[in-house]
């Protein structure tokens, strides 16, 4: 079983459904890019309190409707697999803030960044937009994808790539 990394990804939409609030990172890993709020589990909680402890960190927002909806296997030429929890939030209390590591703006459906996003969004962002669940696996070699798969599951099926 090769080495595994868990992360979260949250992503929340407006109350219409029409539009979505993105975060550019501002340092670390994906810096320069569009993406969910979203990070590593701290000791002892799990990816479902990771993902909103994170979104309150990097959003200032609460979630208060939330769901699990995809899991992403990043197998990378090099370095540990990424497994990373996909979450979108319907409801939310708060204001958006900019963070240390996030300025959050919020984008119409139709015109989302994806020059400015992991080159991979295109093509699982749609399936979350769509409001499918679902596993996507995409295999590396440096930044080019050479496998990927996309495929719509059951709710129930996500729990199996808990940690
Ligand atoms: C190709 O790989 C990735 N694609 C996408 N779309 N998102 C990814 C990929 N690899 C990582 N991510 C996401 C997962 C997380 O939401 C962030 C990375 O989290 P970070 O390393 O910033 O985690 P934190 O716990 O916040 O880190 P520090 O507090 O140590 O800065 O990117």
């Amino acid at each position: 079983m090769p080495d595994q990394h868990y992360y979260t990804v949250v992503f929340p939409f407006s109350t219409d459904r029409k539009r979505v609030l993105l975060g550019l990172k501002k340092r670390g890993m994906g810096e320069g890019l569009w993406n969910g709020f979203g990070g590593k589990p701290e000791p002892g909680e799990t990816m479902d309190q990771c993902a909103i402890r994170e979104l309150q960190e990097e959003s200032s927002l609460t979630a208060t409707a939330m769901d699990r909806v995809a899991v992403l296997i990043m197998r990378l030429e090099s370095g540990p697999e990424r497994v990373i929890f996909v979450y979108t939030v319907t409801g939310f209390s708060g204001d958006v803030c900019e963070s240390d590591e996030m300025r959050p703006r919020w984008f119409d459906l139709e015109n989302l960044p994806y020059s400015q996003a992991y080159t991979e969004a295109r093509i699982w962002w749609p399936y979350m937009l769509a409001g499918r669940t679902f596993v996507a696996d995409f295999t590396f070699n440096d930044d080019s994808i050479v496998r990927q798969e996309c495929r719509e599951v059951q709710q129930q099926d996500l729990d199996t790539y808990l940690p």
